[in-house]
């Protein structure tokens, strides 16, 4: 059996079409969204990463700022610069670019973030409203994910997820996701015993170890489905996941890529949050 291949770069595409009209009708009703992103220092990726949002916010017409900063940029300049973001009215969403350089405290910088305006869903306050099952921004890779499922008419209810992972970026948000959608999940991580044997009982694998090609065809139960979220570069500087691709989709019965799977859809979700946090301003 070959897996489906689930096409994040298409759905994204759709998403965005779609954003696009909600942006139209909200600057016709007098409210341009807008986004800035702070980075600090000059990791190539994230740079990269930063150029592609901005890209991808002007596209579909939102006002996108981002602010660069050298690597010694100060903590307390940066808080200061992020508490003057959360007072401009022309900014519903902010997002910092992670990592920091390591002088800066993270935790800091990201409790300093408006919740209203924290697009990227890391603030606590999201944290916490998202684990208690309430709406709040959710965090965009897992939230992509679930959009991605939604979009393939994959329905998790009743599923068994397993989760490879335990970040706060990703496996902690999946797994709650996840649940809130109704699957039995199981969270696994670098301690797990016999993992193989845990995956194996998955309908719905998500991969976020960020180790390359890690999850093998013997992870997987014939037919599951296998979201496979890392972004790593094998020995020869290509772009591979965290799922053996090619052993897996032999296996699979749906997997997204890497490049064009889950990456898309992130930039997508942090689009589509700081539109729901413009209507959620233009309403007060
Ligand atoms: N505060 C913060 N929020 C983030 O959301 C955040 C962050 N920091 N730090 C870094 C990670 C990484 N990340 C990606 C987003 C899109 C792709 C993406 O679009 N990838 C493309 C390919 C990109 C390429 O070709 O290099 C794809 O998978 O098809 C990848 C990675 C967001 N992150």
């Amino acid at each position: 059996m070959t897996a489906a291949i689930i096409d994040g770069k298409a759905i994204a595409k759709d998403i965005r079409a779609e954003l696009k009209e909600e942006i139209e009708a909200l600057k016709a009703a007098g409210t341009t969204p807008g986004l800035a992103v702070v980075i600090v220092g000059d990791d190539q990726a994230s740079h990269t990463y930063v150029n592609s949002k901005e890209k991808s916010s002007k596209e579909i017409g939102i006002h996108s700022e981002v602010h660069r900063y050298p690597a010694d940029f100060s903590e307390e300049a940066l808080l200061q610069k992020v508490d003057e973001l959360n007072n401009d009215d022309r900014i519903h969403g902010i997002l910092v670019q992670l990592p920091l350089p390591k002088h800066i405290s993270e935790d800091k910088v990201i409790d300093a973030i408006a919740p209203e305006k924290d697009v990227d869903g890391f603030h606590p306050v999201n944290v916490g409203k998202m684990a208690i099952g309430k709406d709040s921004f959710y965090s965009c890779t897992p939230y992509g994910i679930i959009k991605m499922l939604e979009k393939e008419n994959i329905s998790l209810e009743g599923k068994h997820v397993v989760v490879i992972g335990r970040s706060n970026i990703v496996g902690k948000p999946a797994a709650l996701l996840s649940l809130m959608n109704n699957a039995t999940v199981t969270i696994t991580h670098s301690q797990t015993k016999d993992l193989p044997s845990i995956t194996r009982q998955a309908d719905v694998i998500i991969a976020a170890v960020g180790i390359a090609n890690y999850v093998t065809a013997d992870h997987i139960k014939p037919g599951a489905v296998v979201i496979d979220v890392g972004i790593n570069r094998n020995e020869d500087g290509k772009l591979c996941g965290d799922v053996d691709f090619e052993s897996a989709k032999e296996k699979a019965g749906a997997i997204t890529p890497v490049p064009g799977g889950v990456g898309p859809m992130t930039i997508t979700m942090l689009l589509y949050n700081t539109v729901k946090s413009a209507k959620a301003f233009a309403a007060k």
